[in-house]
């Protein structure tokens, strides 16, 4: 289990980077660790790994306690593997060469076995005998991950995984990956910008907002039941409404996601205009002007800017989504 007990971190004397941080994660359990640019993401990899001495709290890896440089000057325990976003390659060497520097040399039958698999996993095998000058940048950091899964790691931090990766290569290599670390029951924490990457690849996501932690529960609890505009924001474009609007008499704001608004509504509607529209292949995003908010929907049909249309909310729960402001 890894243990995470009031981390708090600042790279200068002028601003903290991290405060308060407390979490922990089961064996085997894949966290997504999210928010936005500078939030805190990295740093968050780098004290769990050790590479950084926090300036407070503990971490704890099964029972044993992480250390910075200031006491371990090699960075790191024997499980623990970080993966950054700067590949430490030997560029004039084979993709498998790569990845078997990171085996035992004892068992070269073995070893064979393992590298396939793991570029297999990767999608690879293709290129195994291709030396690493000769690859992409979405290429070498896939031989990246075969080397951190190579060195067999029971805690894997991963800093945007897919970050050079293309669309087409991604969705696979997601299934497969994340397959490979339940398989071999590798807990992994990995940061990232992919909504996608959380939404179906993490058991806990951890939602991170100027280097405090605002959330940590399953992708399904914070969409069903998004405590912040930031959290529900994740999702997808996210309405805020006032609960008068909603047929309430509440004055707290409430989370409706788009397709929870109903276009040309029959009953107890309001009406909107529209001011835009966005073609999302399947569906068309549309924004409205609702008296003086913005508000998205979506429609099946592209329909006039300019046009005036009936409207209402169709949201189950609608308790559960209240929304509490951060505090700054
Ligand atoms: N070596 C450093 N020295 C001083 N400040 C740093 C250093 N590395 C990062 N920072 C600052 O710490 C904050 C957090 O950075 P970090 O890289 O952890 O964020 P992040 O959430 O991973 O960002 P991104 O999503 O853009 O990768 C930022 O304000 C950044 O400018």
């Amino acid at each position: 289990m890894l243990q995470v007990n009031q981390i708090g971190f600042a790279y200068t004397q002028e601003k903290s980077t991290l405060s308060n941080i407390s979490f922990q994660v089961e064996q085997g359990q894949h966290v997504a660790i999210i928010g936005e640019s500078g939030c805190g993401k990295s740093t968050l990899l780098h004290l769990l790994f050790g590479n950084l001495d926090a300036n407070e709290g503990e971490i704890y890896w099964n029972n044993t306690k992480v250390l910075g440089p200031a006491f371990n000057l090699i960075p790191g325990l024997d499980d623990v593997k970080l993966l950054t976003q700067e590949f430490d390659l030997m560029p004039f060497t084979s993709v498998e060469e790569n990845v078997k520097k990171h085996l035992s040399r004892m068992y070269p039958e073995k070893n064979d076995a393992i590298c396939k698999d793991l570029l297999n996993t990767v999608d690879l095998s293709a290129l195994a005998t291709t030396k690493v000058k000769f690859l992409s940048g979405g290429q070498k950091q896939r031989v990246a991950l075969a080397q951190a899964l190579a060195k067999k790691p029971k805690l894997l931090l991963l800093d945007e995984p897919f970050s050079h990766i293309d669309q087409y290569k991604k969705n696979k290599l997601r299934r497969d990956l994340f397959a490979y670390l339940k398989k071999e029951k590798i807990t992994c924490l990995f940061a990232t910008h992919d909504v996608k990457d959380m939404l179906s690849f993490s058991d806990q996501t951890l939602v991170m907002y100027k280097g405090r932690l605002i959330d940590y529960r399953s992708p399904e609890a914070l969409y069903e039941q998004p405590k912040s505009l930031k959290v529900a924001s994740l999702f997808e474009e996210t309405n805020l409404i006032p609960g008068q609007l909603m047929g309430g008499n509440s004055t707290e704001n409430y989370v409706v996601y788009p397709h929870e608004i109903k276009l040309n509504a029959s009953n107890k509607n309001l009406e909107a205009k529209v001011k835009n529209l966005y073609f999302l292949a399947d569906r068309y995003l549309i924004e409205l002007e609702l008296q003086n908010l913005r508000v998205f929907a979506y429609h099946n049909k592209p329909i006039s800017v300019g046009k005036k249309i009936a409207i209402n909310f169709s949201v189950e729960n609608w308790e559960k989504r209240k929304i509490t402001p951060i505090q700054k």
